[in-house]
């Protein structure tokens, strides 16, 4: 059965896709990534090929090969590796799901079809369920992310009944600001013992109050050591350190978008904290501007993001 493992939980790191200058995936920093995430920002889980990850604009094999590097680059090492494998064809899907199994991720998340979309809840389980039953030993979580996927079905509606019509259903991932919708997911199927993971990272900690189980999102690649300080502060019951850690990571994420941030920014944002290249994003996103990343880097330095042995592995010819 899928339920293997304990509960996914925690921070989960939105993976980047690292490309070469060429915009080819370039595989061959991933096992640097991983070390980076687990030693550098304690983070132990991933999520593959989602939003950061700039799923959507790769080809089908292109997510495979990615999929099967971070698993193995991860085994031993990170406690979970979950695959996105939402896509408009089903079939797409289904085979990604199906490969997910076989290569060993610990878990699968969709996101709703996009363009041709499903007109309700009985639509949009009906897909979900024929994914999920591609790889019916994996958990299997709902990827809710109305703003990108033009989906609006509340996810307490589509978690109603859910478990019946999807087996493996474990959780979903809540990438919208509507507290009254997470809320009530939690508060009418935690007794299911289903993850809730929160994707609004700026906001984490009212989530957290609402009874989020752990958090996935693109911050916690560089921000991920920050963040588990305020995870700790609030489970010792020391809002007041909590606050000031969110308020911190707010700090952070309202400069960056006044800025303008998205994907690209996010790459960019990587490679200087880390040090590792994750080169530029893919059509039709543009790359970041050196404007932004200078500006982004004295914003990081001032809120003592980025340390000065952190500095000394290159990549970064523009700093002082
Ligand atoms: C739309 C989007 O990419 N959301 C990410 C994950 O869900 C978040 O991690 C955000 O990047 C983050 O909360 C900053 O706004
Ligand atoms: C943030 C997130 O969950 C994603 O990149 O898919």
């Amino acid at each position: 059965m899928a339920s293997r493992k304990k509960n996914l939980q925690g921070l989960v790191a939105a993976t980047i896709t690292p490309m070469t200058e060429h915009g080819e995936i370039n595989l061959s920093v991933i096992g640097q990534y991983v070390d980076y995430l687990v030693d550098k920002q304690r983070v132990k889980n991933i999520f593959v090929n989602g939003t950061t990850g700039e799923g959507l604009s790769l080809s089908i094999s292109e997510r495979r090969l990615l999929a099967e590097e971070w698993v193995t680059k991860g085994r031993n090492k990170l406690d979970q590796v979950v695959i996105h494998v939402g896509a408009l064809s089903l079939k797409e899907s289904q085979e990604l799901a199906q490969h997910a199994a076989e290569i060993g991720a610990d878990g699968i998340a969709v996101i709703a079809p996009f363009f041709l979309k499903p007109r309700d809840k009985g639509d949009l389980t009906a897909f979900l369920r024929e994914v999920a039953a591609a790889a019916p030993a994996l958990p299997f979580y709902y990827y809710h992310i109305p703003a990108l996927t033009g989906v609006k079905i509340r996810a307490e509606e589509l978690l109603d009944g859910i478990q019946e019509q999807i087996p493996t259903f474990r959780g979903v991932k809540f990438s919208d600001m509507d507290l009254l919708d997470f809320g009530q997911c939690v508060d009418q199927y935690r007794q299911r013992q289903f993850a809730f993971l929160f994707g609004v990272d700026e906001q984490l900690l009212s989530a957290l109050v609402m009874g989020a189980t752990g958090a996935v999102g693109s911050t916690y690649n560089y921000l991920g050591q920050k963040t588990n300080q305020m995870l700790e502060a609030y489970e010792r019951k020391d809002l007041s350190s909590a606050l000031d850690h969110q308020f911190c990571i707010q700090r952070f994420i309202n400069f960056v978008v006044k800025l303008g941030f998205g994907v690209s920014q996010t790459k960019a944002i990587m490679t200087l904290v880390s040090g590792i290249p994750m080169g530029p994003p893919r059509l039709p996103l543009q790359r970041a501007s050196k404007e932004f990343i200078d500006k982004a880097e004295a914003k990081l330095k001032s809120l003592g993001f980025l340390s000065f042995r952190d500095l000394k592995n290159g990549n970064l010819e523009t700093s002082t």
